[in-house]
């Protein structure tokens, strides 16, 4: 299920505004990879782009390379919308469907995806996602409640559950934990642990301690000053990162001296 990503000179813009500049990164399966840098170097943006997301605001496109596994993603054959069915995403603010139960929101990927499927299939997928996001336990017995009835926290998982629904080959988290609780901040990093196991995740966060403790790999990008684009200064292995980074400028930052 997990795919590789290779990103080759990716340049991102907004209009005539280039926000990102030059990223060259291999993501691996597996694996947790993640963002980190001060606001508005562009982790949000180049995390969209990974699933072409970014392109759907006026005027945003990129150039460059994103390849998963062999496929380029920017081909001019391949459909966006496959593109994000198997690059899944999961954001900042917990967003399921509020007037949908648990039951249909987990669903919901299936239906979009336009898969007739009896009702039985549909059961068993509900479950195994549910039982994918740490849910089953909390919420297997009420399945018919309003999804937006849930804690913040159940309703992360609850999303997560409704992105891996759908099996998605990598799973993109933009700052997922910055709208919970400290207790449903852990729920979401050992869920995290254990769905790496069978895809790759990105997660941008602006917790040091989280990058630490739940990533393998870690990006580093910075911004020269206002109006510049972000760039990736260093990308390695989690553990070099915080320990033994090769530029100043990601010392600074993961040490608290900036952003
Ligand atoms: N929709 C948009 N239109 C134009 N510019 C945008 C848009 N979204 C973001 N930008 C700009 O792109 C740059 C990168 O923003 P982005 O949100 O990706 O940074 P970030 O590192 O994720 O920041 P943060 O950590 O604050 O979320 C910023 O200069 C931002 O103002």
């Amino acid at each position: 299920m997990a795919k590789r990503i290779d990103v080759k000179d990716l340049d991102i813009y907004y209009g005539s505004f280039r926000a990102v500049q030059s990223v060259s990164m291999t993501i691996q399966p597996r694996a947790v990879t993640a963002l980190i840098g001060p606001s508005g170097c562009g982790k949000s943006t180049y995390l969209r782009a990974l699933n072409r997301m970014h392109e759907l605001m006026p005027g945003a496109r990129v150039e460059g390379k994103v390849v998963m596994d062999d496929e380029d993603l920017y081909d001019s054959d391949i459909d966006p919308v496959d593109v994000r069915k198997q690059v899944g995403m999961v954001f900042q603010r917990p967003n399921p469907f509020p007037t949908m139960s648990v039951y249909e929101n987990v669903a919901a990927g299936l239906r979009l995806n336009n898969k007739r499927m009896k009702k039985s299939a549909v059961d068993e997928v509900v479950e195994r996602s549910l039982r994918g996001a740490n849910l089953w336990e909390e919420l297997g017995g009420r399945l018919h409640k309003p999804g937006s009835g849930l804690s913040g926290g159940q309703q992360q998982r609850l999303c997560i559950a409704r992105a891996i629904a759908v099996e998605p080959a990598v799973l993109l988290m933009d700052e997922p934990c910055s709208a919970l609780d400290p207790l449903s901040t852990h729920a979401i990093e050992d869920l995290m642990a254990e769905l790496k196991k069978d895809y790759t995740i990105v997660i941008v966060t602006h917790n040091m301690q989280q990058a630490a403790r739940v990533s393998n790999y870690t990006g580093f990008f910075n911004i020269a000053g206002t109006g510049q684009p972000g760039e990736l200064v260093e990308f390695d292995e989690t553990q070099t990162i915080f320990s033994t980074p090769t530029h100043a400028a990601t010392e600074d930052y993961i040490s608290g001296r900036f952003g």
